[in-house]
């Protein structure tokens, strides 16, 4: 920040009157006005320094007062040489601007020296000729009375404006200046121009007003309200750019309505936007109004917080823990009032401390740290495979390893089974019998949210359901496909077949009364789920449907899935996830209908969870399959594109680190693979989700094999949940195909298309399951019921075969049963 005028004030109270200006100099003539100007550096936006020049340093109490201004956010002090000389030791020469410093060394600032070669130094001084000087690159000291004195008749002549014009280049033809408008946190919000005039006027109004290169004057936000206030003025460094420092009102800068034109505010920015607006007009149910009503819940969250930040050692964890810490202190800045840049203010004036304290923790801190927890050995770095942080899959030549060695490759990651159960039986047992209160309980131990609720029941509303319209189509192209091949599955007609003269045996579908549909939401949140499992529901007939999915960190559903439910007609949402949502849905709380069938994906304890309770009689409730890690295998040959068969194996394995990808590379070159494994590792590293996805590729392998024969086999023992061929003719092969969930064929037909929007179901069976399982389709929601009419000439054809096999095994009652009505009609 460079400002080519340091405004002089003669009593600290008279910095709040100076305009825009981002550099004032305080005399201090009193030490009863450093408490004054400590107080002012925690609210002036800009640089405070402190004329000292009639001070000393001979006594305690002087230099007591330099270290006090110096640590308090004071950025420097003027002072006389022999100051300096005293206080050399205590103080950095950069916080210094020394009077008569001809001689000082280079990187110090002086004071009223115009002859000194600028170099690194910043040179000020009360200059006969400001303008000049200005225009060389010193800052010249303006007392604030002369700099807001208006000149007579001076239009843009302002002592204001000529200064700033003085110290600015442009090397535009127009001769307009380029403006940078940011926020008083320093982010962008867009690039504009500025003239003399607008410049003027800007000062003039307290607002942004720029010079449109098309319209001349531009007074920001007259016609849309978006106004601005003007905060301050300052220069780059090398004077060819003006900041406008603003406070922009409505809906943002950008004629797009987003606060910046460089798009909507990201991370800390957009979460204090969140809390404010939470804190002015949160709906009922909002977590975050939760947190602000109930102080003791806030402050648990924090401490707790904390904690998980102190025991996280991966870099995702930590990441992870310290942006819920985050979240859960703003929240309690916000509630008393604290923003952003409050916070920064302070980090900034704790920056300028000249002295420091030792930094020690409180006793009963170190106490804690040494008795409650042993430090934790450092984990094992994350697996990469080959050590030098590339991105590789295993190779294994399928011609020359052992049959043992491909097996293992072929081995999904370990789920410990028997773990995992002993985990979910507790927590099944738990909602069976405490309801919604353990639905609660363990939505906030696992998923950090504390609901009061833990159900949303239909008509939802609409300020839940907000998407953009481009995600709105996206939805309704992806429901329209669906329903389109779900409603081609749907065998309304009832099957009649008359087996032998007079005996005719029917099948007819019906829907299956009450279905619970689980929509994933722990490594991200799955709408395209919520489309897979309702949609067929919908198309079934189902009556009731009932989504479970996990709240956000927010405590919200996520708008999409809300969107889906209300399409569907869905009855409810169960805002849980994990194996606590599959009981709530299989045995019913005071406010989860309990539901016949449940569908869908989810990790590890979810598809525990849904075994277990498919195997609880008492539970009365079926399940679809169990679809659990997401998993891939290619089978490709040397006229595939690298890029392709890469992106798709990525596609997968961003899915989460017990994701699995199988390349099958038939009849290829080391140098042809290569290629490959060059695109993926390229491809992982522009990824977001690349730490989820170097993990799931180090348990991942290309297989060479010789032929396409020898693929198929291998991917029909394999029974991979995804199959996809990026081979010469591929359709040609599909027959080959006796194992796999869903099958993908060709160069343009990517795996992604089917996860959300092509017609065809992404629910499928995983983990080898799909050598005896479907994936989720029409009639997973629908059980089939048979029905039989037998005429009296029926009887005749087959009342024998029955009396005969019933007496076979000893079941003399259903041998009367046909044998009397034979007897009646004089068969026998
Ligand atoms: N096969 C398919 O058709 C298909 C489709 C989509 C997604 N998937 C898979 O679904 C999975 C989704 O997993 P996810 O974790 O992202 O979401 P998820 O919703 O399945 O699981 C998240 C829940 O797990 C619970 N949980 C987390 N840690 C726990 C712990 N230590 N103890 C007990 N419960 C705990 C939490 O309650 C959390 O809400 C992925 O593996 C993805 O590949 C599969
Ligand atoms: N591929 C997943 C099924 O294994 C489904 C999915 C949802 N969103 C993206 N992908
Ligand atoms: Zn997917």
């Amino acid at each position: 920040m460079v400002s080519p005028i340091l405004v002089s004030v003669a009593q600290p109270r008279d910095v709040l009157s100076v305009p825009f200006v981002s550099e004032v100099l305080v005399s201090l003539k009193a030490a009863a006005a450093v408490q004054e100007i400590v107080a002012l550096a925690k609210e002036y936006l800009g640089q405070i320094y402190v004329d000292w020049t009639l001070g000393s340093a001979e006594n305690d109490n002087e230099i007591d007062i330099v270290l006090a201004l110096l640590n308090n956010g004071v950025s420097g002090l003027f002072v006389t040489s022999a100051v300096a000389e005293q206080i050399r030791n205590r103080v950095p020469n950069a916080r210094l601007v020394i009077k008569d410093g001809k001689d000082a060394a280079e990187n110090i600032c002086v004071f009223g020296e115009t002859e000194v070669k600028i170099g690194k130094r910043r040179v000020f001084g009360y200059f006969e000729q400001p303008l000049q000087q200005i225009a060389r690159g010193y800052t010249a000291v303006i007392e604030l009375d002369q700099l807001t004195k208006e000149y007579e008749n001076a239009g843009t002549k302002t002592p204001f404006v000529e200064c700033y014009v003085a110290a600015m280049n442009t090397d535009r033809p127009d001769g307009l200046y380029t403006t940078l408008v940011t926020d008083s946190r320093n982010q962008a919000l867009g690039l504009v121009y500025s003239s003399k005039k607008s410049i003027a006027e800007a000062i003039r109004t307290g607002s942004g007003v720029y010079q449109s290169r098309k319209h001349g004057l531009w007074y920001k936000g007259q016609t849309s309200g978006a106004t601005q206030k003007l905060l301050q003025l300052e220069l780059d460094c090398d004077s060819d750019c003006l900041k406008f420092v603003v406070e922009q009102a409505g809906a943002g800068f950008c004629h797009l309505d987003t606060a910046s034109c460089f798009g909507s505010s990201k991370g800390l920015a957009a979460l204090e936007a969140t809390l404010w607006d939470r804190k002015a007009n949160a709906p009922e149910g909002s977590y975050t109004k939760r947190l602000f009503e109930d102080e003791k819940l806030l402050n648990a969250k924090i401490r707790e917080e904390a904690d998980e930040l102190v025991e996280a050692t991966s870099k995702d964890e930590i990441a992870w823990e310290a942006a819920d810490l985050v979240y859960f202190a703003l929240a309690r800045c916000v509630k008393y009032g604290v923003s952003l840049a409050d916070i920064e203010r302070n980090l900034d004036i704790k920056a300028l401390k000249v002295t420091r304290r030792k930094g020690d923790a409180k006793a009963k801190y170190v106490e804690q740290e040494t008795t409650e927890k042993k430090p934790e050995e450092p984990k094992e770095p994350k697996e990469s495979v080959n050590g030098d942080g590339r991105i590789v899959m295993n190779r294994v030549d399928a011609t020359t390893a052992s049959k043992e060695d491909i097996e293992k490759c072929l081995q999904r990651p370990i789920q410990k089974s028997a773990d995992i159960m002993n985990l979910v039986t507790p927590i099944v047992e738990k909602v069976r019998i405490e309801g919604d209160a353990a639905l609660v309980e363990l939505t906030a131990k696992f998923d950090k949210v504390q609901l009061n609720s833990p159900v949303l029941n239909a008509p939802f509303p609409a300020e839940m359901m907000h998407i953009s319209e481009d995600v709105r189509k996206a939805i309704d192209i992806s429901f329209a496909n669906i329903k389109t091949f779900h409603e081609a599955q749907n065998q309304a007609e009832t099957l009649r077949v008359e087996t032998c003269p007079g005996v005719v045996c029917s099948r007819f579908a019906r829907p299956i009364e009450r279905v619970g549909c689980y929509i994933p939401g722990g490594t991200a949140v799955l709408p395209s789920t919520s489309l897979m499992l309702s949609v067929p529901a919908l198309v079934a007939g189902c009556k009731d449907i009932v989504f479970a999915s996990p709240p956000g960190k927010d405590g919200r559903l996520t708008p999409e899935v809300v969107y889906v439910a209300h399409k569907v007609g869905a009855k409810c949402i169960v805002l849980a996830g994990g194996a606590q949502a599959v009981a709530a849905m299989a045995y019913g709380t005071e406010s989860v209908p309990k539901c016949d069938k449940i569908m869908g994906p989810g990790n590890q304890f979810v598809t525990a969870a849904k075994m277990l309770v498919s195997n609880d009689s008492n539970a009365m409730c079926a399940i679809d399959m169990p679809a659990g890690p997401s998993e891939v295998l290619v089978v490709a040959d040397k006229y595939a594109d690298p890029d392709f068969v890469a992106s798709d194996l990525l596609s997968q394995a961003e899915h989460g680190v017990d994701s699995q990808v199988i390349l099958i590379a038939v009849d290829m070159t080391s140098a042809e693979i290569d290629k490959i494994d060059e695109a993926v590792h390229r491809q992982a590293l522009q990824l977001p989700r690349v730490e989820i996805v170097r993990q799931c590729i180090a348990h991942s392998t290309t297989i060479i094999v010789n032929s396409y024969d020898e693929a198929f086999d291998m991917s029909n023992r394999y029974a991979p949940e995804h199959l996809i061929l990026q081979i010469q003719d591929a359709e040609k092969w599909v027959d080959k195909v006796d194992n796999a969930g869903s099958v993908f064929v060709g160069a343009y037909s990517p795996e992604s298309c089917g996860d959300y929007s092509s017609g065809t179901n992404h629910t499928l069976p995983t983990y080898g399951y799909a050598r005896m399982y479907s994936g989720v389709n029409t009639t997973t929601f629908q059980k089939f019921i048979t029905s039989q009419v037998v005429t009296k000439e029926g009887l005749k054809s087959i009342g024998k075969a029955v009396m005969d096999l019933a007496a076979v095994e000893g079941l003399d009652a259903h041998r009367n049963a046909v044998k009397i009505r034979m007897e009646k009609l004089g068969y026998i």
